[in-house]
């Protein structure tokens, strides 16, 4: 059985009251680490407005979302803390002109109605708190009873939004748990009890038709998209849609019939779904109506626990416009409400399988960007540091991607079932719920901003288009064709890879002093350079080549002179040495004496052949006859 409160509560204003700890909360397996002395209650915060400023738009740049350990501690502190848990107006303020919201995002659990008798592990606390017996107690800024309502939800974190929307906060209400659990009955409603999108749709038109003063004007427009199967449709722009309440219509056919819609970064909004139709409003039911056709374009269909299941994650975004009449100032604000597609656990039928991969896949990205952001991946200070948060690994969390930066005051409403076959569901949204809990978040307001600034700002970009258009046209030009197919992209980069490696490998070369020039990769480099500057190249190389050669000639002669010089030296050495010089005195000497026989020998062998000569003259007269026949002939 679930506990409920003996009394039912007064919504007259929400209880925010300081929530004493009980020893369970810190017991639990899953406590949650919000605690009511840190926790900032968001949307009480009494924050009023400065009709002075005219900044721009708040962009999501400018604006951020953080851990909460580090940001509520100061954010509530003592100077910080109003007596009813509330944050105080001080801690809201940056700077005397620029207003900014400080809190963490506004978690709400709203427990389905079970008719059960059996035992229910389930217990509700007071208003704050929901514990479970095996998983342990856990506490939120509000936990809704079976027998809440939805005007007591809209209360307690619907109306809240509206009064901020109205002072220029944007803000966002998503509703998140399992399939089943009533978050399309929380946002729709049905036709006996209005959901939150009706109700905050009545309380805007209220204070429209209450403050509308003699110098400003407040305007409403409305969107209307669906996140189905990862892709995007506007649900007010469908080529047939059917007005009515029956939503049943065959889902291929609607897909076919729908145009998909693509989601492009934007410096104003942060991202933008390119082509989403926004219809202007003047009353309740005029807003509704459009509404209601876009629920009729919306895909259903049945699940194992819900007859008429959404099959997509919606978004309705109502956009506030208060024109000042007389300076033209504009103040814009958006209101989105967000009904996301349930988790369920793997589905019967093929069609409902696939959405199911989908939707489990979608927000199962959701889980991990709140994780992260949890974590403190933002906070500059954190030792996580400035890690990625993953916004694109779904189109849900691309869109949500601005007002999870801090571009919105975000609430969730995490509605869940305490039927017994779906507890690991449960406890799955609590924990996400959890997480949510941790993510602190700075949100600033959006300034008015005249048509003037609008003008300037839409020149601006026309400009910037035009100049990164000429630079598409250059880089076009220069790389000879309009248009680069993604079939060649592959392998000229490939190649493109190829050739800085070769590149690198000549210059490694080229560091060389001895470089072969006949290099395969050199030349082959050489080669497909331009002609003009293959020349210059190859001049330059040849100049390297003779000087090479001048240098190697040089080397050459310089190695002869110094061998030359070691020679000498080892021969001046050596004269130094007394004995070397005693040696060779003796073979000069020597030499000496050789030469003087020598000459003895040579003047002895002149003075024989003289004998010789004389010893032949003398036996010359016994020739006689012979010496006259060759005197006559001139023969020897
Ligand atoms: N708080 C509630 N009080 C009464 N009935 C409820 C409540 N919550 C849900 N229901 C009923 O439970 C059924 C399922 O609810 P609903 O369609 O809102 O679930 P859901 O979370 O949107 O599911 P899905 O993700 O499959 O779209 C509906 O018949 C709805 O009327």
């Amino acid at each position: 059985m679930i506990h409920k409160s003996p009394t039912r509560r007064s919504m007259s204003r929400p209880s925010y009251q300081q929530v004493p700890q009980s020893p369970a909360i810190r017991s639990g397996k899953l406590v949650s680490s919000v605690k009511r002395k840190n926790s900032v209650t968001p949307l009480s915060t009494p924050i009023s407005v400065s009709s002075t400023s005219r900044n721009r738009h708040a962009s999501p740049t400018r604006s951020s979302m953080v851990s909460s350990p580090t940001r509520t501690s100061s954010a509530s502190s003592s100077r910080g803390k109003a007596s009813d848990g509330m944050v105080n107006l001080d801690s809201v303020w940056q700077n005397g002109t620029t207003q900014q919201y400080r809190g963490t995002i506004s978690v709400s659990i709203r427990v389905k109605p079970s008719e059960s008798r059996v035992k229910n592990p389930w217990k509700i606390g007071q208003n704050h708190t929901i514990a479970h017996e095996d998983h342990g107690e856990f506490e939120f800024d509000h936990v809704f009873h079976p027998d809440s309502s939805n005007s007591e939800v809209y209360e307690g974190i619907g109306k809240p939004l509206i009064d901020r929307l109205f002072e220029g906060y944007n803000g966002i209400i998503f509703a998140y748990g399992m399939t089943g659990s009533g978050k399309t009955y929380t946002m729709s409603g049905t036709a006996e009890e209005s959901g939150l999108i009706l109700l905050s749709v009545r309380q805007i038109y209220d204070r429209i038709n209450n403050e509308q003063q003699d110098n400003t004007s407040l305007s409403v427009k409305v969107s209307y998209l669906e996140i189905y199967n990862e892709k995007i449709y506007d649900l007010l722009n469908y080529p047939d849609h059917r007005t009515g309440t029956s939503a049943f219509a065959p889902r291929s056919s609607q897909a076919s019939s729908a145009a998909e819609l693509q989601i492009r970064d934007d410096s104003r909004n942060g991202v933008r779904v390119v082509g989403l139709t926004e219809q202007q409003v003047h009353t309740t039911e005029e807003l509704m109506k459009v509404i209601s056709v876009g629920n009729s374009n919306r895909r259903t269909g049945e699940t194992d626990y819900n007859a008429r299941s959404s099959r997509s994650h919606t978004i309705v975004s109502i956009t506030l416009t208060r024109t000042n009449i007389i300076d033209g100032l504009d103040t814009s604000s958006t209101l989105s409400l967000c009904d996301l597609a349930g988790s369920e656990k793997a589905a019967g039928q093929q069609e409902r399988r696939k959405e199911g991969a989908f939707i489990n896949k979608s927000l199962l990205a959701l889980g991990t960007v709140i994780s992260k952001l949890s974590a403190g991946c933002t906070h500059p200070n954190s030792h996580f540091g400035t890690s990625h948060i993953p916004y694109r690994d779904s189109k849900l969390t691309r869109i949500l991607q601005p007002a999870l930066s801090g571009d919105s005051i975000v609430t969730t409403i995490c509605t869940i079932d305490t039927k017994l076959d779906s507890v690991s569901e449960t406890v799955n949204t609590i924990r996400f719920a959890t997480r949510a809990k941790d993510v602190s978040m700075t949100v600033r307001r959006n300034e008015a901003e005249s048509n003037n600034d609008k003008d300037k700002l839409v020149n601006d970009l026309k400009r910037q288009i035009d100049e990164q258009q000429e630079i598409i046209w250059d880089l076009r030009r220069q790389s000879g064709t309009n248009d680069i197919p993604t079939t060649t992209a592959h392998p000229l980069r490939h190649e493109n890879e190829t050739l800085k490696t070769k590149l690198q490998h000549c210059e490694r070369l080229l560091d060389k002093d001895d470089t072969p020039v006949q290099d395969e990769s050199f030349l082959e480099i050489v080669e497909m350079l331009p002609a003009a500057i293959g020349a210059v190249l190859e001049t330059k190389i040849q100049g390297l080549e003779s000087k090479l050669r001048e240098h190697r000639a040089y080397n050459t002669l310089l190695e002869r002179k110094l061998k030359e010089a070691e020679q000498r030296l080892v021969v001046e050495e050596a004269e130094e040495d007394p004995m070397v010089r005693e040696l060779l005195k003796e073979q000069e000497d020597e030499i000496f004496e050789l030469r003087r026989a020598l000459t003895r020998k040579n003047k002895m062998l002149e003075a024989l052949q003289s004998a010789k000569r004389l010893r032949e003259g003398a036996l010359r007269p016994l020739n006689y006859e012979n010496r006259n026949f060759e005197a006559s002939t001139g023969r020897k």
